[in-house]
């Protein structure tokens, strides 16, 4: 199918990147330049460009950004100086793996080409970070294709979080399903959770959603289990930061609750992910580190206070989904079913 994204999150411009800084959406559509490791660095910890595959392409130019101006006497330097930004930019944010995975891939690129001048080496890192980007454009549109088949006519999807544009490179994972079945006519509706405590779903899914002319409704986090109570749910379908090799997913905090809802009203459960979020160096779910994020964040909604001072509180920014728990994962390969174990191996052997 063929149809242009509602938008681009982030563009890389001659010397810079360019993202949509989404802490101020929606109200307003603020575009900020980085052209240091450190600006990557900070727009990814303070979510300004944020979503598993989108932080994994800022984090491959900020790799660029950081080594473009490095010192070209050996390799041996040069080699250490990449590997000493890669660690920098990867502690922004723990849980999503296409942070690191990208920046392996990168340095293993650096590796493999160490007989080229640096100079060669650098534009070499900068054609690499594009290629992860075009890839991941190319990689989330057949993840959309390859939804449809999950989907049924009429289709009412709730959906958890933001997975879309601006979360990856354009299309979005389970948004980029969405986005589909749409433009199949197979969709219905999208039942949009708002997703405490940063609000990814009524500040930016409903804006992607309003921008690609998709029926939706915005509901609060706690309304998902009466609208399946009620039958108002055919399927959910949602991203994910990290799949361990088992399948066990860990993704936005509230997923967990909406995999047990599902299955206790025999709802299917699908998670939508490139390859490049599954780590197959994790056996299981319970070896990823869940991100604990700032008690503001709880403590307080907007700039209004919305507890007291000194309260203790729990923030973790993901959850781990167990394996059992998930109908299917549709990649840009296929529908992957269980045994995950089995099926992955083969998707990556
Ligand atoms: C397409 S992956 C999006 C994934 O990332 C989100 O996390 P965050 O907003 O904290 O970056 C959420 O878990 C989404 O499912």
């Amino acid at each position: 199918m063929n149809f242009k994204a509602p938008f681009q999150s982030i563009t890389w411009n001659d010397d810079h990147i360019t993202i949509i800084d989404q802490t101020y959406l929606p109200e307003r559509e603020v575009y900020v330049d980085l052209t240091t490791e450190g600006q990557v660095w900070d727009a990814i910890k303070k979510m300004k460009v944020r979503g598993a595959p989108a932080i994994g392409i800022t984090g491959a130019y900020g790799l660029y950004l950081g080594l473009r101006n490095a010192p070209e006497t050996s390799f041996d330097s040069f080699y250490n100086e990449a590997d000493r930004i890669s660690e920098y930019l990867n502690s922004a944010r723990p849980t999503a793996v296409n942070l690191s995975w990208a920046l392996k891939r990168l340095n293993a690129t650096i590796f493999a080409v160490k007989d080229k001048p640096i100079s060669e080496i650098k534009q070499i890192i900068l054609d690499t970070a594009k290629t992860i980007h075009n890839e991941d454009r190319r990689l989330c549109k057949s993840i959309g294709e390859n939804g449809l088949d999950l989907i049924p006519d009429d289709a009412r999807i709730l959906t958890h979080c933001n997975t879309g544009g601006l979360a990856t490179g354009e299309f979005g994972t389970a948004f980029s399903v969405i986005l589909h079945a749409h433009h199949a006519g197979k969709l219905k509706q999208v039942w949009v959770d708002e997703t405490r405590p940063l609000l990814q779903g009524s500040r930016l899914t409903t804006w992607e959603l309003q921008k690609a002319e998709i029926p939706f409704h915005l509901n609060v986090d706690s309304a998902a289990a009466f609208l399946m109570q009620q039958g108002k749910v055919d399927l959910v379908v949602l991203g994910a930061d990290r799949i361990t090799k088992n399948g066990d997913t860990a993704n936005k905090i509230g997923t967990y609750s909406l995999a047990v809802l599902a299955d206790a009203h025999n709802i299917p459960f699908y998670v939508a992910a490139p390859y490049s979020t599954i780590d197959m160096d994790l056996e299981t779910g319970s070896e990823i580190e869940i991100e604990q994020r700032d008690a503001d964040e709880v403590t307080n909604f907007g700039n209004k206070q919305t507890a007291p001072d000194k309260v203790d509180v729990y923030n973790p920014a993901f959850d781990v989904t167990p394996n059992r728990l998930i109908t299917a994962i549709i990649t840009e390969k296929g529908v992957i079913k269980p045994n995950y174990k089995t099926n992955f191996e083969k998707l990556f052997s």
